[in-house]
């Protein structure tokens, strides 16, 4: 199965598809050598996993559409050779991987592909065991498929998809699912894959910033090929060739960035940047000026001050770009030269004054520099306070409590305690984020929490609270998008659910099969059915995946003002970028025990914490979490970002 180095892994020409509804992607035009690696970025239904399925053939051959154009993969017509006729060449992570397991034992599910092509038996075993460990998957060896976490399973698929060398590798949202430790596997898996197979990869992704991981952008496939809304190919750009406009774009087409390639889009080109006219002594954060009021003599932070023209991003991301992904401690932007002469400096009052006198806080200064950008700054309207509190409720208001809760998971004689002893308490009024490895229980938890898995030990009080599920299709039960939305309520509540599909950007799918809208519109169909019921606890497992930036967004807001209107939240997620922007408190579950009940900025500034949860938020995220003088401020620049980004869609 070596590749072949002289054909095209994939070649298509005028490639386009239209389903029924008239929604669908192209025409493409693509080529896509050996050993290149590919991310297709768009907003959510501009048809990423359509371009996809038809790859590998599955549109039209499984899932009817109107498919024109013609594609090749090594060479072979994909619509002459059929999906079958493909699988030595194609490997496929779908973004449902529960859909795509076959057999109930992972070590089964993952020689099934090498089996099915006839692959000698000899090798087959140290194959899968070599995929598992590339997938991150070792671990799940001998484990029951039907007894996976989502992120465990996803695991798995990305085993089987590579066990077999393809020469092509399509992965549809990889990570969705994923833990810090899955990410880095698919990322290394995807690098091992390519240089000693010379595979090519075609990946539709959302959470860049994960992907990214420390390195940035650098760490991202070097070509990306943009949809737009109406389902044609914007872009296809080297990731070096990217500019400010084209990043602005995509932010405002609703792409996710990572955080540092999102700062350039925001702060725009030029001007902030590169600085702009940054009151002096600005850089220095607040928090210093606040725990040095006895500094000295310094002649380099004179001089850092006077040539004090660099704007905050631009400082971050220099810091940043040290490479050093190591540890972030208070204080740690500070010019490292200036921190370490602190100590022996004497007294300096003008330094003193000018730094006591900046009164910026950092927050503060992005604000004003995001802001900057979208408008003039005679249109910005003041940016008011982010609500960092959670919201008063009744004394008298309901709670919900878990006492001791224990589960216990699995067939009789293999039962593992997946959950113990947790004991906690959801109030009214507040959004509480759940946050854990895979396999930690965040799910088990919630079930158990809306009373749909019975506790082997322990209780849970309190009035019937909503779940969303991790996977959506799990609670779909009509057959259009508006019933499912409807599903229970009284024929009076219609101008309700007409203002969820609305809130949700559904409305014009409302006559849509549930079943066959995209899988981020399949999520934010969820979640409009789940707000829609007045519920005084609403809880939701992994809310955000799979949507795109705006779409996440919206999602976030809505459970803050169900919050606001006096219901308690609970929401499980990988992203700590959300979880610090919109959460009021944070649940860190590991290994089935509750190992921390804090705050988001409390959580991001304690490595240890995070270490032992396994929890590794983006490089500029603890830098700012470090940076910021409280929850307010870091709020403030989250929230900020996201307000800046949705501008950026509605001025486009
Ligand atoms: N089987 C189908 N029948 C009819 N319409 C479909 C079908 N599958 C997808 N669509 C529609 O085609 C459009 C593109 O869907 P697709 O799943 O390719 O989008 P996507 O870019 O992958 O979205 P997401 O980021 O939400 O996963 C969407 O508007 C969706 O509703
Ligand atoms: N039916 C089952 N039988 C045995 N073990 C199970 C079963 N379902 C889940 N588990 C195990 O229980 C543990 C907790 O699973 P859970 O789905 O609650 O984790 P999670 O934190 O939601 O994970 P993820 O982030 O991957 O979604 C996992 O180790 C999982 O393998």
């Amino acid at each position: 199965m070596s590749a072949d180095v002289t054909t095209a892994v994939v070649e298509t020409t005028a490639l386009e598809a239209v389903y029924g509804t008239g929604d669908g992607v192209g025409p493409v035009d693509l080529r896509i050598e050996p050993g290149q690696s590919v991310l297709v970025l768009g907003p959510s239904g501009s048809g990423k996993s359509t371009l996809l399925r038809m790859l590998h053939g599955a549109v039209p051959l499984a899932v009817h559409a109107q498919v024109d154009g013609e594609v090749r993969v090594a060479g072979r017509s994909v619509a002459g050779t059929g999906i079958a006729g493909l699988a030595d060449v194609v490997g496929v992570v779908g973004q449902d991987p529960e859909s795509g397991v076959c057999l109930p034992d992972v070590l089964d599910e993952v020689a099934f592909p090498l089996e099915n092509l006839a692959v000698d038996p000899a090798l087959i075993g140290p194959a899968v065991r070599t995929a598992l460990d590339r997938a991150g998957a070792s671990g799940l060896a001998g484990r029951a498929t039907a007894e996976l976490s989502g992120g465990e399973l996803q695991r798995v698929a990305l085993a089987a998809a590579i066990a077999p060398s393809p020469r092509l590798l399509l992965l549809d949202e990889p990570t969705s699912m994923l833990d810090a430790d899955g990410i880095d596997a698919v990322r290394h898996a995807l690098d091992v894959v390519r240089r000693e197979t010379g595979a090519a990869c075609v990946l539709v992704e959302h959470r860049l910033d994960e992907l990214a991981g420390d390195a940035g952008a650098a760490a991202l496939p070097d070509r990306w090929i943009v949809l737009g809304k109406d389902g044609r190919v914007r872009h296809d750009v080297a990731v070096d060739a990217l500019t400010v406009p084209v990043l602005r774009e995509l932010v405002g087409e609703g792409c996710w960035l990572p955080l540092d390639l999102e700062l350039r889009a925001l702060l725009g080109e030029g001007g902030a940047l590169s600085g702009g006219a940054l009151p002096q002594g600005a850089l220095l954060p607040s928090d210093y000026a606040r725990k040095q009021p006895r500094s000295g003599p310094n002649d380099e932070v004179e001089a850092h001050i006077a040539g004090g023209d660099e704007s905050l991003a631009a400082r971050l991301l220099r810091e940043l770009g040290r490479g050093d992904g190591g540890a972030w401690s208070r204080g740690a932007l500070l010019p490292s030269r200036y921190a370490r002469k602190q100590p022996d400096s004497g007294p300096n009052d003008g330094v003193e004054t000018h730094i006591a006198g900046a009164g910026e806080s950092l927050a503060a200064r992005m604000l004003r520099e995001l802001g900057r950008d979208v408008a003039p700054a005679s249109d910005v309207a003041p940016v008011p306070a982010p609500d960092v509190a959670p919201h008063p409720a009744p004394s008298d208001a309901p709670t919900l409590r878990a006492n001791a809760l224990a589960v216990a998971r699995g067939p009789r004689g293999r039962r593992r305690e997946v959950l113990r002893g947790v004991d906690l308490e959801l109030r009214p009024g507040t959004t509480t984020a759940l946050v854990g490895a895979n396999g930690s229980g965040k799910s088990t938890l919630l079930a158990c929490l809306a009373g749909l898995d019975r506790p082997a030990a322990g209780s849970v009080e309190g009035p019937r609270a909503g779940l969303v599920f991790q996977n959506p299709e799990h609670q779909f039960t009509a057959t259009t998008v508006r019933q499912e939305v409807a599903h229970g309520l009284p024929p009076d509540a219609a101008p309700r659910v007409e203002q969820a599909l609305a809130r949700f950007g559904l409305t014009r799918l409302a006559d849509h099969n549930p079943y066959r809208l995209s899988g981020g519109q399949k999520r934010r169909l969820s979640l409009a059915a789940m707000l829609v019921h007045e519920h005084p606890f609403l809880l939701a497992d992994e809310p955000g995946f799979g949507l795109d930036r705006h779409a996440s967004v919206g999602v976030l807001r809505a459970l803050r003002d169900a919050a606001a209107a006096g219901r308690g939240v609970l929401f499980s997620s990988h992203d700590l970028r959300a979880v610090a922007g919109y959460a009021d408190r944070v649940l860190v579950l590991a290994d089935g025990t509750l190992l921390a009940d804090t705050t988001p900025l409390d959580l991001l500034r304690d490595e240890a914490l995070l270490a032992s949860a396994g929890l590794r938020p983006p490089a500029l995220l603890r830098a700012l979490a470090c940076e910021v003088r409280d929850a307010q401020d870091l709020v403030g620049v989250l929230r900020a970002m996201d307000d800046t980004a949705l501008a950026l869609g509605v001025a486009a």
